[in-house]
């Protein structure tokens, strides 16, 4: 059989255009250790081919690369990668971050959100990146969260991180902390909680979606003895939102919030801020849990760690996140289909 009947006997519905990120961290390995098992979607990765062999080599793993071209329609099997060359401009070591390698980054991610918003894949996921080196490369980079809002033209998006049983979206994303009460205004509130809304309907087939939402400050403000943002933005926020019938929980304390009997009435808790919401979120699934842009005009998700230099290349590196990114995608784009 030539090659070309062997890609011809396996055509795919679903097609994911897929970035590992930082080429020095985890990101290669778990493209190779994904690519032993067989995947219900056509993933094409977006990366440089010799970055995967060395990795592969060093992880003592087998993988055919497939050039992948535009139009292609075949689903990989396991041991096969299909692979939309991008070179890096230095050759990457697996554990030593090189900011010569930032534009490498940032190339991979606007090659697969471009050839994602022609249409040629359902979805994008994303590896993690390093956005200390990025910007060391000269490139303004906060998260791929931003990165994507930009790049799709979106005026607002949201960051949702879901594992079972819990799904926290965050009100501001990556900026300092002392930027995070300016960010919080009644206009943003009122955008993310109704990204919130429409995408617990229609992403995740939540009819009348519970939200809850956190205090910015501690104990929510104390009646405005510790804070006045519950009482002028947040509560003005959600009282204009329950007027068009959304069920929405809150301001409460942050630190409560996060019990049971509430979360078991809760489609999503809102956090204020990163790590407002994301330690919980963590403590309660890291390496099982996903992250998901909402608002996007595309289905982006991705890993909920980061790049994990320390475990670059030994083969170390839990797969779990990186594969649940990558069954939700599918999931998403089989919803849209
Ligand atoms: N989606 C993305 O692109 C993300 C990128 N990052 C970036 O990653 C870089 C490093 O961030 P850190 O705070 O050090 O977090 P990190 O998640 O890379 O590492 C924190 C700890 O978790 C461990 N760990 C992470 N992923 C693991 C996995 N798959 N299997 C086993 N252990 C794992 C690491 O070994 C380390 O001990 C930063 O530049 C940050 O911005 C962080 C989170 C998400
Ligand atoms: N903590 C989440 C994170 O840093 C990943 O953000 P993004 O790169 O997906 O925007």
């Amino acid at each position: 059989m030539t090659v070309s009947n062997q890609l011809d006997a396996r055509k795919s519905a679903i097609k994911l255009a897929v970035t590992p990120g930082e080429p020095a961290g985890i990101g290669p390995d778990l493209i190779i250790m994904l690519a032993e098992q067989e995947w219900e979607a056509q993933l094409v990765i977006f990366a440089d081919r010799d970055l995967l062999r060395a990795r592969a080599a060093l992880l003592g793993k087998k993988i055919d690369i497939i050039p992948y071209s535009k139009g292609m329609d075949y689903i990989q099997k396991p041991g096969e990668i299909i692979v939309n060359h991008v070179p890096c401009a230095k050759e990457p070591i697996a554990g030593i971050l090189d900011s010569e390698n930032g534009h490498y980054v940032v190339n991979t991610l606007r090659l697969a959100c471009e050839a994602n918003m022609e249409g040629e894949f359902n979805a994008v996921v994303t590896g993690p990146v390093h956005k200390g080196i990025i910007n060391k490369a000269g490139v303004s980079f906060s998260g791929h969260t931003e990165y994507f809002a930009v790049q799709s033209n979106t005026a607002d998006v949201v960051m949702m991180l879901a594992t079972d049983g819990l799904r926290v979206c965050l009100a501001t994303t990556h900026i300092p902390l002392a930027y995070v009460s300016k960010a919080i205004t009644r206009e943003r509130i009122e955008k993310v909680v109704g990204i919130m809304h429409a995408d617990l309907q229609q992403k995740f087939g939540i009819e009348h979606p519970t939200i809850y939402v956190c205090g910015l400050n501690p104990h929510a403000g104390e009646d405005g003895h510790l804070g006045r943002e519950e009482i002028e933005v947040i509560t003005p926020a959600l009282d204009r939102l329950r007027e068009s019938g959304m069920n929405l929980v809150g301001p409460l304390p942050a630190d409560t919030i996060f019990q049971p009997k509430y979360l078991e009435k809760a489609d999503a808790v809102l956090a204020m801020y990163h790590d407002q919401g994301l330690p919980v979120l963590k403590f309660k699934g890291f390496g099982n849990s996903v992250n998901i842009t909402l608002g996007l005009p595309f289905i982006r998700t991705s890993v909920d760690h980061g790049t994990a230099t320390d475990l670059a290349g030994t083969g170390q590196a839990d797969t779990g996140s990186m594969a649940r990114a990558i069954n939700k995608a599918i999931k998403l784009a089989k919803l849209k289909l």
